[in-house]
């Protein structure tokens, strides 16, 4: 397939959703100003993402730097050509997601874990899954589009390798609730594309290609490579973070989101459009990365001559 994609002249459209602003902000330690937060979000819009995951309507007491998510979502200035989901866990987050009349687009996440599931979110699988389609439902019915997660696909930091059975039952349910699009992320980013692809190879027996995103941490550097055999599986989408920004706060060890900027180049050199500007992006990295003291993650923002 790769072979293929190399030769053929016309560039294929690949999705890239930015997931900075949300997961890789949830776990840092100090707080991030709010303003900060809505002009790196501005600065991505101009990016020319098609997706920004923007905030989180969890408990505050769970994961406290996301407690300005109002102010977040009704700060930015909003594109037409931009989605800016916000995840949602409850009924109780959907509620305060909908009052703020800014939301257009949620995700919901599940895991296929239930110790993870009971950390992250305080309900096992099932109970999580029987939530996340109340979540779903309830939206949908108020012309809110959905999209899901599913965390654990590969290893989870308590029960170790999961089987891809139960990555696959959840993946159905979410997408039979009605979410347009199910992310399989690799939460700890133990995954390699061996693991990655069997994974792949059984989600897919029940979930065609084109509802599927992948959503890699790059713990153990090997993200890009697991985006690849993604592609060679027929999945045009895929989650990253500018700067590697991330972690998860329920999984100790994982590190950052694959950096956005690693994977643009990648897929560029592929040939393939994803329509976002990288010398933008890198220049919000570097702007992002000043603002809060941080050190550039990610391999092309280090190497590249703006
Ligand atoms: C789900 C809960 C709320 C259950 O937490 P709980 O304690 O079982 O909830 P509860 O229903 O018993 O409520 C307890 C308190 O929280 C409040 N509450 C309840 N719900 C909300 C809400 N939505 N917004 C604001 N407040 C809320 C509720 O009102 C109450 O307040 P109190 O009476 O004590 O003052 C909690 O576990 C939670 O918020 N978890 C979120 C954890 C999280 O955000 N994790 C990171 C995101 S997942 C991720 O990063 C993985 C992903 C997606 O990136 C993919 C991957 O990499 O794998």
């Amino acid at each position: 397939m790769l072979r293929r994609l190399l030769s053929t002249k016309k560039s294929e459209f690949f999705k890239v959703v930015e997931v900075g602003p949300r997961d890789g902000l949830q776990n840092e330690k100090v707080f991030v100003p709010t303003e900060v937060k809505v002009e790196l979000i501005d600065r991505l819009s101009d990016c020319n993402f098609k997706v920004v995951e923007s905030t989180s309507f969890v408990s505050p007491k769970w994961i406290p730097q996301m407690r300005d998510q109002v102010e977040v979502i009704n700060g930015i200035k909003k594109k037409s050509s931009v989605s800016y989901p916000v995840l949602v866990p409850n009924l109780a987050g959907l509620k305060n997601a909908l009052a703020t009349g800014s939301v257009e687009e949620i995700a919901v996440f599940g895991a296929a874990s239930d110790s993870f599931s009971k950390k992250n979110v305080n309900a096992n699988v099932e109970e999580s899954l029987q939530k996340l389609c109340d979540v779903t439902s309830a939206a949908l019915k108020e012309g809110i589009r959905v999209r899901g997660y599913v965390s654990c696909v590969v290893g989870c930091p308590y029960e170790g390798n999961i089987k891809p059975d139960i990555v696959a039952k959840v993946t159905e349910k979410l997408l039979e609730v009605g979410c347009y699009e199910v992310s399989l992320g690799d939460t700890i980013g133990v995954g390699t594309p061996g693991s990655v692809g069997k994974m792949l190879e059984t989600v897919l027996k029940s979930a065609p290609a084109e509802k599927l995103a992948v959503h890699f941490h790059d713990t153990y550097g090997q993200a890009l490579a697991n985006v690849l055999v993604s592609i060679e599986k027929g999945i045009r989408v895929a989650d990253s973070s500018l700067s590697g920004l991330g972690g998860c706060p329920y999984a100790k060890g994982a590190t950052g989101n694959l950096a956005t900027e690693d994977l643009l180049y990648m897929l560029d050199g592929l040939g393939f459009d994803t329509g976002v500007d990288l010398k933008e992006v890198i220049k919000t990295a570097n702007w992002f990365n000043e603002k809060m003291g941080r050190t550039v993650k990610s391999r092309v923002g280090a190497a590249y001559k703006l």
